[in-house]
């Protein structure tokens, strides 16, 4: 099947002189739930927001179901939900007929049906003759959620949905996200809490600086997660890791006084005990041992450090 969205070289030079983004590219499966993982400014909503069409690239294209977003706009704007950062929405106005305006304004008859679907799916329908000014921010948010989905998008974008929301209304987006995407939507959320992405998203893109730096399985980061160091702090100096020792790919410190070995926490064994006795066997005596684990955290903070 043909990505639901296909970004290509994308870049942003902001009339400020600003490069938001340098040659962006991403392919997004339809069906999954992908999370833009970035530091403040790192350029997520620029990108969102050419994808939703608010923004104009400098350079580069994007197509959402096969339809060009600058060209066949309006089409790609009907395959589109946008939940955005900012919360706008007319105080006065009801949430009933804030979200079901909504849908008229893609040119779609009125259908109350899926209103009242979509307004209990988010714990609404209760609220839904409330004005606006008249809910708690949680309530707010779910309301540019129901906006966002009142014109039934294949691809729903969820610019830091949770931001400022308390932990139990982050666990039910999470759920609803998860919901949607049992019925095949695309989503693509932007955050900036790890553990969100770790939670819910099937693939990981980190994006810095413009730039999109990975993008990659969760599954496969978190075994990348899993990694561990083990350092072995020697008695005596080496001045080289003996061959006889070639097999465990060991890194010896520029002291000499020090080897590092990494290995696979997921994997069946760590292979310690047969390292340990090789080294004996080589005659290096072990002074001391130490494990350190790399998280998903310091990873995202290493990969985002080295760029300006
Ligand atoms: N309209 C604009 N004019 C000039 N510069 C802009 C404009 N919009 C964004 N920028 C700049 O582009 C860069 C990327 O901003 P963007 O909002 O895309 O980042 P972000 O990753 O969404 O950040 P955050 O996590 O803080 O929301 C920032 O340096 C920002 O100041």
């Amino acid at each position: 099947m043909p990505p639901i969205v296909e970004i290509r070289d994308l870049t942003k030079t902001y009339a400020s002189g600003h490069k938001a983004l340098k040659a962006a590219s991403l392919s997004i499966e339809q069906g999954e739930i992908l999370a833009l993982l970035g530091p403040n400014g790192a350029g997520k909503t620029t990108l969102i927001s050419i994808v939703c069409g608010i923004v104009t690239p400098t350079s580069g294209s994007v197509a959402v179901a096969g339809h060009d977003v600058l060209r066949d706009w309006r089409a790609a704007r009907t395959a589109i939900g946008l939940v955005p950062q900012e919360i706008a929405l007319q105080p006065f106005d009801r949430v009933l007929d804030t979200v079901a305006f909504t849908r008229g304004l893609f040119g779609m008859p009125d259908d109350p049906a899926l209103t009242e679907r979509v307004l209990r799916a988010l714990s609404l329908w209760d609220k839904r003759q409330a004005r606006i000014t008249e809910l708690s921010g949680g309530m707010k948010r779910r309301v540019l959620i129901a906006k966002a989905l009142i014109h039934e998008p294949r691809v729903l974008f969820l610019d830091e949905p949770t931001a400022g929301v308390d932990v139990e209304l982050r666990r039910e987006m999470w759920e609803l996200v998860e919901e949607l995407r049992a019925k095949g939507t695309t989503i693509i959320l932007t955050t900036h809490y790890i553990e969100e992405a770790e939670a819910i998203a099937d693939r990981i893109g980190v994006i810095s600086g413009g730039e999109i730096l990975l993008v990659e399985d969760k599954a496969k980061l978190m075994k990348r997660l899993g990694r561990k160091e083990l350092e072995i702090e020697l008695r005596a100096p080496l001045a080289d890791v003996p061959a006889s020792l070639g097999e465990w790919s060991l890194e010896l410190s520029s002291d000499g006084e020090r080897l590092t070995y990494n290995y696979d926490t997921q994997g069946e064994r760590t292979g310690i005990a047969r390292l340990l006795s090789d080294l004996s066997a080589a005659g290096i005596v072990v002074r001391d041992l130490r494990t350190k684990q790399s998280s998903l955290e310091e990873i995202f903070v290493d990969m985002v450090k080295e760029r300006p």
